[in-house]
């Protein structure tokens, strides 16, 4: 049986007009991204795809501020438009990979599953917004937007700009673990914990309800991998390296480090919290937990990382 691989799409990799782009738009960037996972399916591996929606959710929310603002429409609960913005981008990318497998001649099935993560309602994160959500703005349209809303929390995000932060528990269980499990050994493609799954908490013995959050789609996708006993996490995004000294004179790209040297770094702070340290976090989770090797890159570098002639390699020592 082919190694399973997990491949993280970031949300932001996704959309390249900061909020202007159409569904059309959104489509043609998960039709690329989609060649890339295609290229791998057909390398032989067997392969689980998730994905972000940090920028889409936050166009949701404004979507749902702004109809209630001018026509006084019912709002949508945060979370709400975390399975909004799953199903949504689920379908695009379900759509896209089915129809570049059958344009390949590839026989293989592709499913999503509405999956729930579970989080606690006593996790510290509720008190404390990080999770970067919807456009990037100037610092000066940032002064206009916190004047306009005054209960927006904004931080500056690696340099982008600033953004809209919101809750992002940490995640504890994958509700749908074994129906996932079962589509693996289904040999389906499947999709899960887009957005980093909709936020619930236990309300008793297998009973939910939701919670407004948006969960870490790195965090929950290393959780996930864990879960199915993935060999290769890989983490995708909008640099084709991970850097240290990012964005300064003297930045340099990584090309394979170990764990050691991941958590130096991590303590000399070249890793922005709510963009790379999410992931390299995540990254350590998964192989402290038995997964066997990281690679964070860019979609289009999806070939050549899993050959080790791109990416950024993580490795145990
Ligand atoms: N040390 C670093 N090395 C490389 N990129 C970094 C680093 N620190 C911050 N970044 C930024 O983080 C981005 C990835 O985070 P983000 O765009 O939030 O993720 P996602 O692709 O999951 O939406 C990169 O595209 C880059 O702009
Ligand atoms: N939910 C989430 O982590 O989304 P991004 O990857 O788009 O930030």
């Amino acid at each position: 049986m082919s190694k399973l691989v997990i491949v993280a799409i970031g949300g932001n990799s996704l959309v390249r007009d900061n909020g202007r782009d159409t569904i059309q738009d959104q489509y043609e960037a998960v039709r690329e991204t989609v060649v890339n996972i295609a290229d791998m399916v057909q390398e032989g591996y067997k392969v689980v795809v998730t994905h972000g929606n940090g920028p889409q959710v936050g166009f949701a929310m404004q979507r749902v501020e702004i109809a209630n603002e001018v026509r006084g429409m019912p709002t949508i609960p945060l979370v709400n438009c975390v399975a909004d913005t799953q199903g949504g981008i689920g379908y695009q990318i379900q759509q896209a990979l089915t129809n570049e497998f059958a344009k390949r001649g590839i026989k293989k099935k592709v499913a999503s599953v509405i999956t729930q993560v579970e989080v606690s309602k006593d996790d510290p994160n509720f008190l404390n917004p990080t999770k970067p959500v919807g456009s990037f703005f100037t610092v000066e349209q940032a002064e206009v937007m916190k004047t306009e809303h005054p209960d927006w929390i904004m931080i500056e995000d690696s340099g982008r700009g600033y953004r809209r932060v919101v809750p992002s528990p940490k995640p504890i269980d994958i509700v749908e673990k074994d129906a996932i499990k079962s589509l693996i050994d289904a040999d389906y493609v499947v999709i899960a914990v887009g957005g980093g799954g909709i936020p619930v908490v236990k309300t008793g013995d297998n009973t939910y309800d939701g919670i407004d959050a948006v969960i870490d789609k790195d965090f929950a996708t290393s959780l996930l991998a864990e879960q199915v006993q993935a060999e290769t996490l890989i983490i995708t995004t909008g640099v084709s390296r991970v850097c240290i000294n990012f964005g300064k004179p003297d930045q340099k790209a990584l090309e394979k480090i170990t764990v050691e040297e991941t958590k130096q770094y991590i303590a000399e702070n070249h890793f922005a919290p709510g963009s790379m340290l999410p992931k390299i976090e995540a990254s350590l989770n998964f192989l402290d937990n038995n997964g066997s090797r990281v690679i964070i890159t860019n979609p289009e570098s999806l070939k050549d990382a899993m050959n080790e002639k791109a990416g950024t390699h993580i490795i145990k020592a």
